[in-house]
């Protein structure tokens, strides 16, 4: 992370601490209630620049037998990181995700994700994410993550026409 960083301010309409974080689409894998194979993450903004959320692990989850397949804990860390650029404004993409698998995460457990901002220059915004089984002296995993800043609109233009909800978002309804 660069040492020169730009100074955080919370959005004036962002969630406040407790408050769920609203979808950044219906349909996405990670968030969208209305993903049809989605992870369904409820998420929270929590204290600072930081968003948390919890996920049951299931058995469509596995990947070793009887713990977390590394591809499904990539994409909830994927997904509670990107939430966190709301918390200060503009919507951001990833760029860059590094995940460390510290402990196995058996199946039957919930985990808990927390994904906090480190810093921000200019449109990137480097975020740290950790997740534990309920004890957070006790990590078995943790991410730290980039993400840039865009123009929702202009960046999506291209491909907003291959989205399950096309049709909404062509009618102008860009309200994920
Ligand atoms: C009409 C429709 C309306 C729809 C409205 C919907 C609203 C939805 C809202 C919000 C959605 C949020 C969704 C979150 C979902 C969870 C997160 C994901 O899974 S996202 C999916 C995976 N990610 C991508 O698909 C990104 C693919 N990448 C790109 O498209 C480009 O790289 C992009 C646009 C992000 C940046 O490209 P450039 O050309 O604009 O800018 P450059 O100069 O290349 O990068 C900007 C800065 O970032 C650094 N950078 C870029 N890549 C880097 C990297 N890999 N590592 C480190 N730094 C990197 C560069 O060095 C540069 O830094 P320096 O400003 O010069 O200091």
């Amino acid at each position: 992370m660069p040492e020169e960083l730009d100074e955080l301010v919370r959005h004036p309409k962002t969630s406040r601490p407790g408050e769920p974080m609203r979808p950044h689409n219906m349909v996405c894998f990670g968030c969208g209630e209305q993903s049809p194979r989605g992870l369904h993450l409820e998420m929270f903004a929590g204290e600072g620049f930081s968003v948390v959320a919890e996920m049951p692990v299931e058995h469509w989850m596995e990947g070793g037998p009887g713990v977390i397949h590394g591809g499904i804990l990539s994409s909830a860390f994927d997904d509670v990181m990107g939430m966190t650029p709301r918390l200060i404004g503009p919507a951001a993409v990833t760029v860059h995700l590094q995940v460390d698998f510290m402990r196995p995460i058996p199946v039957g457990e919930t985990l808990h994700l927390r994904a906090e901002i480190l810093g921000k220059q200019g449109r990137k915004i480097y975020t740290e994410g950790v997740a534990h089984l309920g004890d957070p002296t006790t990590p078995v995993a943790r991410a730290h993550g980039i993400f840039v800043t865009i123009d929702a609109r202009k960046h999506f233009a291209e491909h907003v026409e291959r989205s399950a909800r096309a049709d909404e978002f062509k009618a102008g309804k860009p309200q994920v």
